[in-house]
């Protein structure tokens, strides 16, 4: 029987203030002159096209579009557009160094224990397909593709606080739902994947707000033991740990 890892990419393999004060930044300041550039490729025209609806600004010119981007990287919005644009921005800037990417030093250690375990491990952020792929090839640690099997982000998977999106990830991905752990840094994902059926473990690292909720608690992927049959009983996370403790702060 397949069984299935899901991985959130921001606050969870990779830290937050590094997404916000590098790539965001990154993107706000080539926005002009790459919308300028690529504007006329169809995915991009597509992309400012649907970003222009959702502000309710069907017949914005250029520029303004641009303001609308800028002020919603300002916001972090999580709008399917917006990730496009910020994908393709990204996969440019990571494939020519201009950026680096990160990941957290336990991940590629994790990462080859669950494949050898027999494991898939797939993505789900709201960060574009290209982005991620880009992030992880061009990750600080080597070349992190092989060991990832799909990639899901806010058009191919949904949002990410609906039950019916990870619904339609194992579906996708052909796993039983209680046969996938799903990892994340934000409470009301985990609420939305335990509904449907999935293993939910709060990802709380060093530099990120209290994750909130009620899901088991682990501060590193060292502390994920998937080995052994995980049918019914609780996940086996936390070991290492002074305590298994639940996640404890506000909502995030
Ligand atoms: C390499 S993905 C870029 C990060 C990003 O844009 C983002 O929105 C991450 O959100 P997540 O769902 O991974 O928390
Ligand atoms: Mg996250």
């Amino acid at each position: 029987m397949s069984r299935a890892v899901v991985l959130d990419v921001e606050g969870t393999t990779s830290s937050i203030s590094y997404v916000h004060d590098q790539l965001f930044p990154y993107a706000s300041r080539v926005l002009g002159s790459w919308v300028a550039t690529h504007g006329g490729e169809p995915a991009v025209a597509d992309a400012l096209r649907s970003a222009a609806r959702i502000a309710d600004r069907p017949d914005v010119g250029r520029d303004e579009i641009v303001d609308i981007l800028r002020d919603w990287i300002r916001r972090d919005a999580k709008v399917a557009p917006l990730k496009t644009i910020q994908g393709l921005i990204w996969q440019d800037a990571l494939a020519s160094g201009a950026l680096v990417s990160h990941v957290y030093d336990d991940v590629p250690r994790a990462l080859r224990a669950w494949t050898a375990q027999g494991w898939t491990v797939h993505i789900f952020s709201s960060g574009s397909v290209a982005a991620q792929r880009a992030w992880f090839r061009h990750s600080p640690h080597g070349d992190l593709l092989p060991y990832l099997t799909g990639f899901f982000d806010l058009e191919n998977g949904g949002a990410k606080r609906e039950p019916d999106s990870y619904r339609s990830i194992a579906r996708s991905i052909g796993t039983d739902p209680a046969s996938i752990v799903f990892l994340s840094d934000v409470a009301a994902e985990l609420d939305a994947a335990r509904v449907a059926g999935w293993r939910s473990v709060a990802v709380q690292r060093d530099d990120t707000p209290p994750v909130g909720g009620d899901h088991p608690v682990v501060t590193t992927f060292d502390q994920v033991d998937l080995r052994g049959d995980l049918t019914g009983g609780p996940l086996p996370v936390g070991h290492g740990l002074p305590a298994a403790r639940s996640a404890a702060g506000g909502p995030r």
